[in-house]
């Protein structure tokens, strides 16, 4: 049976990490498409070199030509500007969304089965964005964030509670951005709630209150240490998490910025919320109860990315 395809758009720092990660878990042949000339085609070339030591096998091609994403099975979009410190996600509105539109137009040509995985910032209206431009089926386009959202909190908790990051589970939904909405009733270590570990003594409110504030900024925290550019290791080991359930037809429950239409009150609308996904693309949206309290934090969020979508309507009338 022939490998699958992997298309990656945008060869820079998550691009190039996606195509390692993909490679050394040989989750199927890889092209790399960038505008850039030679950075797609000399990171395929050292990946593939990597091949022999790293004791993995797979085709591996850097290109300028979106036809060479022919056929693709997954495309991975990280084309576009990432941020500077002291700049907001939301401030790569205007230049991002003239890549969305090359980018959807050039895998509703080439690549129109894809599912496809948006990771470009800001993250939630440029997931729409891409949609609108490919036309593609909206549960075969989606948008990576809050497993990565998740993984930070998890990774925050872990070292807090000492205990492997493996035992500890988190949902954050919402938009990726400030509003981001990390719930900790859903939230545990070996199924135990948070706010049960903080009545058994294992932290206090305030340590979870600042842990849940420290993953709403955890992008910020690492755009200030890199100073030129923002995380990369932790999204594309994200996305490909994403892309895996998707390959293999895991039906692992993610969060990821999706198409809600009916759920959470929403009516046809891309933002962050537990997903099954599997062969079928997003094949459930999951729909939680939440309380009084995260239920205002996320409609605050819902409203944030409302704004910047309405944005991008008004700088592209061709979405309005
Ligand atoms: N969703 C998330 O959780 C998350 C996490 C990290 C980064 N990001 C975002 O991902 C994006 C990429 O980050 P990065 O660190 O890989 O940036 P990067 O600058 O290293 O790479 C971006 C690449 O896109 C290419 N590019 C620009 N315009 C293009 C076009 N029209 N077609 C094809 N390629 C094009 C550039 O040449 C560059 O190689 C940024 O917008 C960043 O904010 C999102
Ligand atoms: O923070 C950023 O600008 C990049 C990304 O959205 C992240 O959360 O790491």
């Amino acid at each position: 049976m022939a490998r699958p395809k992997i298309a990656l758009i945008g060869a820079g720092q998550i691009g190039g990490t996606l195509a390692h990660l993909a490679a050394v878990k040989e989750l199927g042949d890889v092209v790399l498409f960038d505008i850039a000339e030679g950075a797609p085609q000399g990171k395929a070339l050292d990946i593939a070199e990597s091949g022999p030591s790293g004791k993995f096998d797979g085709s591996f091609k850097g290109t300028n030509d979106y036809a060479d994403i022919a056929g693709a099975d997954v495309c991975i979009v990280t084309a576009g500007v990432p941020r500077k410190p002291g700049m907001s996600r939301d401030d790569l509105l205007g230049i991002n969304l003239k890549v969305m539109k090359a980018v959807g137009e050039g895998i509703k040509e080439h690549a129109p089965d894809a599912f496809v995985i948006c990771i470009t910032n800001p993250l939630d209206a440029m997931v729409w964005a891409l949609r609108e431009f490919s036309g593609l089926p909206h549960n075969k386009v989606c948008g990576m964030a809050g497993v990565l959202d998740s993984a930070r909190f998890r990774h925050f908790l872990a070292e807090e509670f000492k205990v492997s990051m493996r035992d500890v589970t988190a949902f954050v939904l919402g938009g990726h951005g400030d509003t981001m909405v990390p719930l900790t009733r859903y939230s545990t270590v070996a199924g135990i709630p948070l706010p049960d570990l903080v009545d058994m003594g294992w932290t206090t409110q305030d340590k979870l209150d600042a842990i849940v504030q420290r993953t709403r900024d955890g992008g910020a925290e690492i755009v200030g240490l890199l100073k030129t550019g923002s995380a990369f290791y932790a999204p594309a080991t994200s996305a490909i998490e994403m892309a895996e359930s998707f390959l293999k037809d895991q039906k692992r429950v993610l969060p990821c910025a999706a198409h809600v239409d009916g759920a959470y009150g929403l009516d046809g609308f891309y933002v962050g919320v537990p997903t099954v996904i599997g062969a079928g693309g997003v094949e459930r949206v999951v729909e939680i109860k939440m309380n009084k309290d995260e239920q205002a934090m996320f409609d605050k969020s819902v409203d944030a990315v409302k704004g910047l979508v309405s944005a991008c309507k008004e700088i592209d009338p061709s979405l309005a």
